[in-house]
């Protein structure tokens, strides 16, 4: 990053320009306990590869991940069994919302990605063949590289689970098609319970950390992807990670990420840093309104595209 002004003054001079952007979007409101939370929070935190942090607002207070841990769940799934994950899921950006179900049926139940739901409810009837709880494998992993134990939030998890009709016809049609081998609902609970997965700014920042330095984590000292697979990561983020806007996003901002529905955005600067924002309101594509601007200052006053 080549900014003349430190990061502390990076991220001081965001939370001032920000806040033209409240009340832009709103909450997601299709799980009810994220309905709840205060629209107006607005966090976060840089670490980079040297292991140093920056923080700024509320950039300690847990919030939803939601599809975030979409990225973590894939790791560990290529981790474990490697390019097989291509014959289930495609690479290619999808155009189309995170819980679409036409396209799914038009291309015989193989999703194009693994960030949209399709393609992470694959990934989790992959994680299923390993481990009976997929959710607390992803929360243990997450919090590893975050260096302290996350949680699972039941009451959002139970949340979606009562209202996850879109996402059951998904996985159904997916059980048709072959696309999946264990019992749907199974699969949901699984995907459910990982989405809930809690986690701060701070904490969000160096468990992504890995993917800015080659697959080894600074914070952890422990090489968690092979180097290939970061970048290979990095790029399913760059084409995939925003999904319907993933294009404009990558116009404005410039860096691979990951956008979830709690309001969080986990963004990578290869080689240097791992940038994490949270503020609950999201426009229509289900990506935070406010931490998108974040990133786009953050882009413009670090210099650090990867474009
Ligand atoms: N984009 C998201 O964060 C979506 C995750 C959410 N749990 C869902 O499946 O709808």
């Amino acid at each position: 990053m080549k900014q003349s002004i430190s990061l502390a003054d990076v991220l001081g001079e965001i939370s001032v320009l920000v806040r033209p952007h409240f009340g832009k979007g709103k909450p997601a409101h299709y799980i009810p306990q994220l309905a709840a939370v205060d629209p107006r929070k607005f966090g976060m935190a840089v670490v980079t590869v040297r292991g140093e942090e920056y923080v700024t607002g509320d950039a300690d207070e847990p919030f939803s991940a939601q599809s975030i841990t979409k990225l973590f769940s894939l790791g560990l799934a290529l981790n474990r069994i490697g390019d097989e994950v291509w014959t289930r899921v495609g690479k290619e950006p999808s155009g189309t919302p995170f819980n679409y179900l036409s396209q799914l049926e038009h291309e015989q139940g193989v999703p194009r990605n693994p960030f949209i739901n399709p393609g992470a409810l694959a990934v989790t009837d992959i994680l299923l063949d390993v481990v009976a709880e997929p959710a607390k494998l992803v929360r243990d992993f997450m919090g590893m590289l975050a260096t302290e134990p996350l949680t699972i939030d039941d009451e959002v998890a139970g949340g979606e689970i009562a209202t996850a009709h879109k996402n059951r016809a998904i996985a159904n049609l997916m059980r048709e098609f072959g696309t999946i081998q264990h019992d749907p609902e199974t699969v949901i609970d699984a995907y459910c319970r990982q989405c809930a997965i809690t986690l701060t700014c701070r904490q969000l920042a160096r468990a992504a950390l890995p993917l800015a330095a080659g697959g080894f984590s600074p914070v952890v000292e422990e090489t968690v992807f092979p180097q290939r697979l970061a970048r290979r990561l990095n790029a399913l983020l760059l084409t995939c990670g925003i999904y319907d806007s993933v294009g404009s996003f990558a116009y404005r901002v410039g860096l691979p990420a990951k956008s979830g529905v709690g309001g969080g955005i986990v963004a990578i600067v290869p080689g240097q840093a791992a940038v994490a924002v949270w503020s609950p309101e999201l426009d229509r594509f289900g990506t935070s309104v406010v931490g998108a601007y974040a990133l786009e200052h953050f882009s413009q006053l670090t210099n650090c595209s990867v474009l």
